[in-house]
Parts: C-alpha cells; sequence; structure tokens
C-alpha cells in the first residue's frame, strides 16, 4: 500500500480522500533534517505553505511520486529538482481564491479604520474614540498589481463598493480589464495615482522587491499598500522606513519573506500596520476545497492517472485527459518503438501529427513520444514529468509537423528519429476510439497491432526470404502469432513484422541478419 506524509495542517476531507489509497501519516512541524530522514518512507506528501520541500528533501525522497501543495503558491517546493528527479508537483489553483481575494478586502478596510488597534484599546479597558478616525474607500483609487484569480475578484468587490480601479498585469489585456470595470496602466501611474495598492502576483525575479525605497518615494502619502500575495515582493526594511518617515500612510501584509516572522522592525510599527500570519487562504470553506482538491489529485497519481493541476506537467483537465488518453499511448507505444529501431543515441525526433491528432493539444503527445523514446535507456525514470527535460539535457531536437486535412486514418501519428545509427520512422493510427495499428515503418506500408514482441526485418522481395526466418525461428522454437510484409515495389526492398509469442532468444538476431536477401534485422519489446 502506497504511504503519504501529511506535513501541515490539512482540513479531514483531504485526509479521508487519500486513505482510500493509502496508508497516511500527519506528522506536522517536522524539522527539515527529520523529514529527510523520514521522506525515502513515502510515495507522496501532502502540504501547505509551512514545510519545504527543498532539493535536499527532495534528494533523500527514493519513493516520491508526487508532492501536493495545498494552495496555489509551490514557492515552498523546488519545482525544478522535482522535475527533474520525476516527481509530480501539483497545487490547487482556484481552491483559496475568494479566501485570499477577502482577506486583502478584509485588510485594507481594517487599516483604514484602525479597526485592530481600536479592538486592542477597547480589551485593554479604554474607550477612544478621537484616535481612530478612518478613511473611507468609497471614491478611492485602488491600483491592482496582478489581474488574475484573486486581482479579479478584488476588482469586481472593490468595483461594488464604489472604488476606482486601476491595474498593471503585462500578460492581461486592455479588453480583459476593461470588462472587469478597470483601467490597466503601467506601474508608475499605479504608485502615482493609488490610494490603495494591492498586489495579487506571483514571487518571480522580476516582482522581488517590487516594492522598494524607490517605489514607495513615488506613492502618495495617504497611499496604503496590501500584500496578501507573497513575501518578498515588498523590501520589508523600505517599508518600515516609510511608515516611519510618513511616505506612505499604511500598509497591511500577510506574507513575510522569512516564515513564521521573527523579529522585525514592521512588528514595533503602530496602527498604521496591520499584520496578520499568512492567513489569506485560512477559512473553513477553502481549507475544505484545497484539501478535497489537491488529494484527488495525489489518489489519482497514485492509482497511476494524471493530475489535472500539475504544475510540471501539462496540466490538463479530466475530460481533456480522456480524450487525450488513446493518443497519449499511441505516442508512447510508437516513441518506444523508433527508439529500439533507431538504437543508439538519438539526436533529432520529428512528430507527425495528421488528421484528429492535429487538432488536439500538442505539447502532452511530444511529452508521451519522448517518454517511449527515452524509456529503452531510461526505463521506470523518465515520467511524463521529466521526460521533455531529459530528452533536452540529451540534446535531442523536438520538431512538430501537423497537417488536418491528412486523412488515411481518423487519426495518424508519424515519429522520425535520426541518431548516431541512421535515421528510422514509425507511423501508428487510431481505429476507432482506442484501437492502435501500426500503419508504416520506414514508409513501408503495413497494418500491424503492436504487441510486446516484435521483430522487424529488412529484406529483398523475392522467394524464400519469409520460409527461412520461419524455420529459423521454429528452429528456437519460436512461436510467431502474426506476420505481415510490406513492400513499395514488387520484388524491391520490403519490410516483415513479426509478432511473437516469446521473447527473441540470444544469438538468433545476428543468424536471421546473415541471411542472405536481408539487410537488416530488430526486435522490439513493448513493456506495456
Ligand atoms: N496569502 C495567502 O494565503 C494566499 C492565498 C492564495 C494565493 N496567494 C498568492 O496570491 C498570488 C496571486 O494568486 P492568483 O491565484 O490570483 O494567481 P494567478 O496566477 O491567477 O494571477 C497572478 C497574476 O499575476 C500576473 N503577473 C505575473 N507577473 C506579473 C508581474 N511581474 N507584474 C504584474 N502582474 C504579473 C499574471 O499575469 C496573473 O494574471 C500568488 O502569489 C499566490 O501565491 C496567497
Ligand atoms: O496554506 C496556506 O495557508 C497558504 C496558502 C497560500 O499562500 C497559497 O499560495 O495558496
Amino acid at each position: 500500500m502506497s504511504k503519504v506524509l501529511v506535513s501541515d495542517p490539512i482540513d479531514q476531507a483531504g485526509i479521508d480522500i487519500l486513505s482510500q489509497v493509502a496508508r497516511v501519516d500527519v506528522k506536522i512541524g517536522l524539522p527539515p533534517a527529520e523529514l529527510a530522514r523520514i521522506i525515502g518512507d513515502y510515495d507522496a506528501i501532502m502540504i501547505r505553505s509551512e514545510t519545504r520541500v527543498t532539493k535536499e528533501i527532495i534528494e533523500a525522497a527514493t519513493n516520491l511520486k508526487i508532492v501536493g501543495r495545498a494552495g496555489v503558491g509551490v514557492d515552498n517546493v523546488d519545482v525544478p529538482a522535482a522535475t527533474r528527479k520525476g516527481i509530480v508537483v501539483v497545487n490547487s489553483p482556484e481552491g483559496n481564491t475568494i479566501a485570499a481575494a477577502e482577506h486583502a478586502l478584509a485588510m485594507m478596510l481594517s487599516m483604514s479604520r484602525y479597526i485592530p488597534e481600536a479592538d486592542r484599546s477597547m480589551k485593554s479597558g479604554q474607550w477612544n474614540r478621537k484616535q481612530f478616525v478612518g478613511t473611507e474607500v468609497y471614491k478611492k483609487t485602488l491600483g491592482v498589481v496582478g489581474l488574475g484569480k484573486i486581482g479579479s475578484h478584488v476588482v469586481t468587490v472593490a468595483k461594488a463598493m464604489g472604488m476606482k480601479l486601476l491595474a498593471f498585469d503585462p500578460f492581461i489585456s486592455a479588453e480583459r480589464a476593461e470588462q472587469l470595470g478597470c483601467r490597466l496602466v503601467d506601474l508608475d501611474t499605479i504608485f502615482r495615482e493609488s490610494d490603495y495598492i494591492t498586489l495579487h502576483i506571483p514571487k518571480t525575479p522580476e516582482t522581488t522587491n517590487l516594492i522598494n525605497a524607490e517605489t514607495l518615494a513615488k506613492m502618495k502619502p495617504q497611499a496604503r499598500i496590501i500584500n496578501c500575495a507573497r513575501g518578498g515582493i515588498i523590501d520589508e526594511a523600505a517599508l518600515a522606513a516609510a511608515l516611519k518617515a510618513g511616505t506612505i500612510a499604511g500598509a497591511a501584509i500577510d506574507v513575510f519573506g522569512v516564515e513564521p516572522l521573527g523579529e522585525s522592525e514592521l512588528r514595533s510599527l503602530g496602527k498604521e500596520i496591520v499584520l496578520t500570519p499568512h492567513l489569506g487562504a485560512s477559512t473553513a470553506e477553502a481549507q475544505v476545497n484545497v484539501a478535497i482538491d489537491v488529494a484527488e489529485q495525489i489518489r489519482d497519481v497514485l492509482l497511476g492517472l494524471p493530475a489535472r493541476s500539475a504544475v510540471n506537467i501539462p496540466g490538463l483537465h479530466p475530460d481533456a485527459i480522456a480524450q487525450l488518453k488513446p493518443y497519449l499511448q499511441l505516442a508512447e507505444t510508437l516513441g518506444n518503438m523508433v527508439s529500439q529501431l533507431a538504437g543508439g543515441r538519438i539526436n533529432d525526433l520529428q512528430v507527425g501529427l495528421y488528421g484528429d491528432l492535429a487538432e488536439q493539444q500538442t505539447k502532452p503527445i511530444v511529452t508521451a513520444a519522448l517518454k517511449g523514446l527515452l524509456s529503452p535507456a531510461l526505463r521506470e525514470r523518465v515520467n511524463y514529468v521529466n521526460a521533455g527535460i531529459e530528452a533536452k539535457e540529451r540534446g535531442i531536437h523536438v520538431s512538430e509537423t501537423r497537417d488536418a486535412s491528412v486523412r488515411d486514418y481518423t487519426a495518424t501519428l508519424k515519429l522520425v528519429a535520426k541518431g548516431s545509427l541512421g535515421q528510422h520512422s514509425v507511423t501508428g493510427a487510431l481505429l476507432g476510439d482506442a484501437e492502435m495499428r501500426i500503419t508504416s515503418v520506414d514508409d513501408f506500408p503495413v497494418n500491424v497491432v503492436p504487441t510486446q514482441n516484435m521483430l522487424f526485418t529488412v529484406h529483398k522481395d523475392v522467394p524464400g526470404i519469409i520460409g527461412i526466418i520461419g524455420s529459423l525461428l521454429g528452429k528456437f522454437n519460436v512461436n510467431i502469432a502474426s506476420m505481415q510484409v510490406g513492400r513499395k515495389i514488387v520484388r524491391g526492398d520490403a519490410v516483415m513484422v513479426l509478432s511473437l509469442d516469446d521473447p527473441l532468444p540470444d544469438g538468433i538476431l545476428n543468424e536471421i541478419k546473415q541471411v542472405t536477401g536481408i539487410s537488416d534485422a530488430y526486435t522490439v519489446t513493448l513493456t506495456s
């Protein structure tokens, strides 16, 4: 039975799903060294934002197949290290959108009306009304940095509160911004014109310290900034200095460069700052959503099924996965075959997608072909996660051709592999929904169902050759299940494809290659 480690607090709904397929150990707050010591026992780990799945943890994770992040940000996971090792990383891109957006809005209002400080004052026995005169958000300008899922919901609600809206997001169209009721502007305009600035962007090299002494200096003295996105987007020392100097009026911060936040100047500031300990996703609803979303994906991957929100493999909707599955199987089978036919080191793969296949998403199909291509060399070490990266590291150049008008079959895939020992090609098609056929080998037409043990020969199309092969195989007690010859012209060159009930014994391939009229012979073993 698979084993799953849950190392951050996860809603029971997720643990119940995992328990259907695995033994689940819940161990919260493990020190990194302890996590590294035990991770080798686990097939999957489910985390929130506290556990750091570093390169060292990945290296120690000898059985790990999947890291499930119950939330959006995967910056606490070394995704490149996981990808290199073929470990799927999944998240829950939408489960906590509303929670995070509502937290940003709550932070904006509580900062504007000094609610946390007023509450503290009441609880210490005071009745102080003069000290807590706030500001309204109505008719104020809100600058939204990042108009993705959370930013868009913030905009919708802020609009209803009568705010004027500016947005900066280089990856969103002006039309989309307009639809949401905001004006897309450059970052400088956001800094200079906003009364409130709210950040809803990932932490990337471009966004690290986006808010710094220089950008803070561009803001209005009455500006207030909200960060419920990621720590490190704001330079915390510069923010503390700007608040002390009155460069800006306020800040509401949920996320920090180092979490948990240790000693920090931010903690020593007064009512101008509101701090929460990374509570953006902490609602009952969001925690159920993300726990179910991620636990289902872990369950599926442990059962050998694809995940719908993998961040390091092409993410596909379950319906799309079901639709693509036969194509993926075809691509993997052909990749495996052409790799064995080509032998040696492959440095170029041409992928031709024809008919219905030309209208499908190419990336997963190419990934499946590469997985098949590399599997004779890498065995189970190659999977859908790392096939692309492994191919790139081996210098395999991949190109694609598509043509929906080629309709020999409903869907046809052709792989051409060039390598150190020459070039070979295999074409395959799907008959109906899922029945696979090899329809050509090195451009010789055949019609063969791929099977576990296959023998291919290239020979002169003259009488007697087929009989000789049959006798040779008989001599070694190898039973032929089916046999097909493909030729372009009568008495020219031909290929023979044999499906064998048994693997070819050692030595027999060389004997076949010695037969007069046979110019080459190859065995192909398909593992699944
Ligand atoms: N505080 C929390 O508990 C909490 C909860 C959920 C999400 N988050 C964080 O909130 C952030 C937003 O999440 P989301 O679900 O809306 O993500 P999203 O991917 O839907 O949106 C992010 C947006 O940022 C934009 N963007 C990327 N780089 C940018 C840049 N340099 N400048 C401007 N825009 C840029 C993208 O185009 C995208 O539209 C993420 O950092 C996520 O980790 C925090
Ligand atoms: O797990 C959490 O509570 C935080 C989640 C949040 O930071 C996210 O990126 O989804």
